[in-house]
């Protein structure tokens, strides 16, 4: 039923090209029809040698008959070929397209929650292997199916009792084989949890290794990565185990036409029930009639792989698109938020539970409280990161799901701490791909950022390439790029993760500089993790447990002596040791 779905899927995904596709299966079928061929004319010739009077140009045209036959099978059987891997190969491309076109329609989140292991495995491994499926398993399996099918109507007719026999192996085959394939798509599912956890940890390995390696715990990671390939492994084999020895009993089997055929076929001989030429064509059509139906059923095992792939594409395919609003915001002001009943859980994990709060329109509003409060989740939900279950998030009056997402992203500006570089140049870093600004707005930008004076002093400037081939950037030189795109994009509400790692003194009083520039006459949410930074904000909102517990300026919380008394206390404490 699951196979069945998977492969209407997968047909589905194939759109335009299945025309391609039901052509390669044509050609293949056809071609491997013509494949028994030769063995009827060896019947032919058979019996006309027994017949005793053999005329010599009968002989010679049924030779060339099946030359030609031959011939004409081996151009069907490369059209096919050359139909079915145009084809794949387009299939492929479509399915990467989609998937990667869905993705952009997707929650932002969802790129937060799936490891890239897991992404790169779909878009890479899992449509790959499709490629063999649909460029050879397709056309092989209906060749497989209907040739034998045809054929073997055609022995019945000849001969219903010796065309039965033919059939002992192919039972036999099948009992084993459904035998051995119990189970097999929940073993598979387990091998691909292995396979997935295996490349996550990989690349979790190596994009950590100098954090680890600082930390002096790389042994600890390199034991995770160690124990994800071992489990890999050793169920990989386990499979194998189970596999092999069955498998090598299915396949003696399928290769035991003639040990049927030849006692049972000389049994019906003796007895009359067949002539001699019809009991040599069934010995020798014995020999090969099931070889398609081995490839048939040795291809069960890759279904299953295959169609597991396909499910997962499904998954990521099916996953609900946002749907974006149709509203625009006016371009120019400052706007008022407002969060209104909001509840918000991650599947079954309740984050937050009946905010409301409102965020007046040019003000500094800080998220404060414990680690795990809901503080970057519920900035996230206006950004619009996911979307609320309960409630709703207003931007002006309107509902942000009301609003077209690319207006939303142009509202609003993001400064996180895990800053993402092009591998480019400083100058497209800043203008991060928006044609309408000038090389003037850039440098207007970098320098409110306070980061021109650093740009000016490398070698070429703004033209100076980043990334994994270029110059690598300190933590606040980078956190001042990203201020000024943030500058920019000049967006009226700005979203700022303050940075938790300790920036030395020079850097943290530049951040400070070029945040206030980014930040003059905007809404600003600043998620706070060091209180002594946000003293002077607006509004502080302090998050406990995923709901408001006080809300008010610095002032009036510290008056009132509750959660945000004690942090800062603490906090200011803090500052008093000496390490
Ligand atoms: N993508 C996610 N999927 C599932 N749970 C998540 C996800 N992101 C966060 N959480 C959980 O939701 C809760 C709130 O997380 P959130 O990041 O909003 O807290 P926070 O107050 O910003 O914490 P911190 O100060 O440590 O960043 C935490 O318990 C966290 O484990």
């Amino acid at each position: 039923m699951k196979k069945q779905s998977n492969l209407n899927y997968l047909l589905y995904l194939a759109g335009g090209e299945k025309k391609k596709l039901f052509l390669a299966v044509i050609l293949s079928v056809i071609s491997s029809i013509l494949a028994f061929a030769p063995f009827l004319i060896i019947y032919k010739m058979i019996m006309i040698l027994f017949e005793g009077n053999v005329v010599y140009k009968d002989i010679f045209n049924l030779a060339v008959l099946a030359a030609v036959i031959i011939i004409v099978r081996i151009i069907f059987f490369i059209a096919s070929g050359a139909f079915s891997h145009v084809a794949a190969f387009n299939i492929l491309y479509n399915i990467r397209m989609k998937i990667i076109k869905h993705m952009g329609n997707l929650n932002l989140g969802f790129f937060t929650n799936k490891t890239s292991g897991e992404l790169k495995k779909v878009i890479n491994e899992d449509i790959e292997k499709m490629e063999n499926f649909l460029a050879h398993h397709i056309p092989d399996i209906s060749a497989a199916v209907v040739a034998p099918f045809i054929m073997f109507i055609y022995l019945l007719y000849l001969n219903y009792k010796m065309a039965l026999v033919l059939l002992i192996p192919v039972v036999i085959g099948g009992v084993i084989q459904s035998i051995m394939f119990k189970n097999f798509e929940k073993r598979m599912e387990h091998y691909f949890t292995l396979l997935e956890n295996m490349n996550s940890t990989i690349v979790q390995f190596i994009q950590g290794i100098s954090i680890m390696k600082a930390f002096n715990v790389s042994s600890l990671s390199f034991e995770k990565y160690r124990k994800s390939i071992e489990e890999y492994a050793d169920y990989w084999k386990k499979i194998t185990e189970t596999n092999s020895q069955s498998h090598s009993i299915f396949l003696a089997i399928m290769d035991s036409g003639l040990l049927f055929t030849i006692p049972l076929g000389g049994y019906f001989y003796i007895n009359g029930g067949i002539g001699l030429g019809t009991y040599l064509l069934f010995i020798i059509i014995s020999m090969g009639f099931l070889n398609s139906f081995k490839a048939l059923l040795e291809l069960g095992s890759n279904f299953s792989m295959i169609f597991e792939g396909v499910n997962r594409i499904k998954n990521i395919l099916d996953m609900p698109k946002q749907e974006s609003g149709k509203y625009s915001l006016s371009k120019s002001g400052s706007y008022d938020i407002e969060i209104k009943n909001v509840s918000f859980k991650y599947e079954d994990k309740n984050v937050l539970n009946n905010v409301n709060t409102s965020l007046e329109k040019g003000t500094i509003n800080a998220f404060v409280g414990a680690s795990g409060a809901g503080k970057t989740t519920l900035a996230q939900l206006i950004g619009r990161f996911w979307d609320v279950n309960e409630g709703e998030i207003l931007i002006n009056n309107k509902n942000i799901k009301d609003i077209s997402m690319e207006n939303l992203m142009d509202s609003v500006a993001f400064v996180f701490q895990d800053i993402f570089m092009l591998n480019d140049t400083i100058y497209e870093n800043i203008r991060m791909g928006n044609e309408n600004v000038d090389y003037e707005e850039v440098t207007e930008a970098a320098k409110k950022a306070q980061i021109h004076d650093f740009i000016m002093t490398l070698p070429n400037g703004y033209e100076t390439r980043m990334g994994e081939s270029g110059i690598k950037l300190s933590g606040g030189e980078k956190q001042r790029i990203s201020i000024a795109r943030a500058i920019l994009k000049d967006a009226p509400i700005i979203l700022l993760d303050e940075a938790t790692a300790s920036l030395d003194a020079d850097n943290e009083i530049e951040i400070q500089k070029s945040l206030q520039k980014l930040t003059e006459g905007k809404t600003v949410i600043v998620i706070a993790h060091k209180l002594n930074t946000i003293v002077n904000s607006d509004q502080i909102i302090v998050l406990n447990d995923g709901q408001i517990e006080e809300i008010g300026n610095h002032e009036k919380l510290l008056k009132n002596k509750k959660r945000y008394f004690n942090m800062y206390k603490e906090q200011e404490q803090a500052k008093g040791w000496v390490v």
